[in-house]
């Protein structure tokens, strides 16, 4: 075959399998580790990740006789690569043995290989390992310019690849982390009043189809304001932190705690009627009290609306307002709360509410 005739195909066989998306990152890798083997007519293909001293075959095509998988980890400062990466380019060679400058190369005294091609791949700049193509027996032909175009050709597209799914992966990172923001009250790291919206809409969501039960509360610190003024801003901030952190600690893995609004939380205990929600009270209030952060103990007044959809009529999801319910819930809490406060505070106050 003819030099423009063998590139020709190369760059073919290159666009269909850098178009198969759909076959995923992997597969497309083997079909181009496969694809070199064919081109340079060797037997182990490899792209590697080379971090400190550790080479590691992140992937590989060989012949069923060679025991080579993907994880396998090797020195650096013994592989053929460490040649590779020393040569900042590509390297071709076609029998080892016979040349003085590699056959006393501890690579090739730990694995044998006679031919190798390599090229070192960067990302941004960085090097991040090598594709490689060799075989234990020397090589029959020469390597030749066109050998190295296709290999540059090869490594040029996992180079952009790697840094695509690197960039997928830091926009997922970031998404996450924006979700967080959203939903998450940043110094109590407990949901915000967004988060938890959407905790309240699916469960009750759920309640209101199965005639179910819940229970939802507010807990406000009692004369913060004194304790901010007295203390500080900080010492205040460490008190909200303690707070969210002695709710949360003892409630049940559906239940959920969130940042209302400055020193306020709501909390909300789903399946849960009246005499459940005093038990958690009780905990809550006697564990917030044994928070030593200043010479007064902190307390908290809490009011609450135990509900259930008992006697509601048979409804479709579209009929039902859930975010009415919930606000209508929260209303009712407030409404305790507020007597809660009224009477003296550091105390509960139930109601029980039908919808
Ligand atoms: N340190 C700190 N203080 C906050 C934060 N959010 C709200 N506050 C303060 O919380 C205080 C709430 O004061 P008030 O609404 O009068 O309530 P209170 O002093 O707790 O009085 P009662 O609720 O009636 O017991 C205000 O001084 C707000 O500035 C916050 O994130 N950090």
């Amino acid at each position: 075959m003819t030099n423009k005739s063998s590139s020709e195909l190369v760059i073919r066989r290159l666009y269909q399998i850098t178009q198969s998306h759909h076959q995923g990152f992997e597969q497309q890798l083997s079909e181009l580790l496969k694809m070199g083997l064919e081109r340079f007519e060797l037997d182990i293909g490899i792209l590697s990740n080379i971090e400190g001293d550790n080479y590691l075959v992140e992937h590989c095509v060989t012949p069923d006789d060679v025991s080579l998988k993907s994880g396998d980890c090797f020195d650096f400062g013994e592989s053929y690569c460490n040649i590779t990466c020393k040569a900042q380019g590509p390297i071709s060679i076609e029998h080892m043995g016979k040349d003085d400058k590699y056959a006393s190369h501890p690579a090739y005294k730990a694995f044998g290989l006679e031919s190798y091609i390599g090229i070192p791949l960067r990302l941004n700049g960085q090097l991040y390992g090598t594709l490689n193509f060799s075989s234990p027996k020397p090589y029959t032909r020469h390597f030749k310019e066109v050998d190295i175009d296709a290999l540059q050709l090869m490594a040029s597209w996992i180079e952009v690849e790697l840094i695509r799914r690197e960039q997928e992966q830091q926009l997922k990172a970031l998404n996450e982390e924006l979700r967080q923001l959203a939903d998450f009250d940043s110094l109590t790291e407990i949901p915000n009043r967004r988060g938890m919206r959407k905790t309240l809409q699916k469960d009750i969501n759920r309640l209101s189809r199965v005639k179910g039960q819940g229970t939802l509360a507010l807990i406000d610190i009692d004369n913060f304001k004194q304790l901010n003024d007295a203390y500080g801003h900080q010492t205040g901030d460490q008190a909200l932190t303690e707070v969210a952190k002695v709710i949360n600690s003892g409630l049940r893995d559906y239940d959920l705690v969130a940042r209302f609004g400055g020193e306020e939380f709501l909390l909300w205990l789903p399946d849960t009627q009246e005499s459940g929600c005093q038990k958690v009270s009780r905990r809550i209030m006697n564990d917030i009290g044994q928070i030593k952060l200043t010479n007064n103990p902190i307390t908290v007044s809490i009011g609450s609306c135990s509900f259930d959809f008992k006697a509601m009529l048979h409804h479709s999801s579209r009929s039902l307002n859930i975010d009415k319910i919930i606000d209508d819930a929260i209303s009712i809490a407030d409404n305790a709360l507020y007597d809660a406060k009224a009477q003296g505070r550091n105390r509960l106050i139930t109601t029980e509410h039908q919808f």
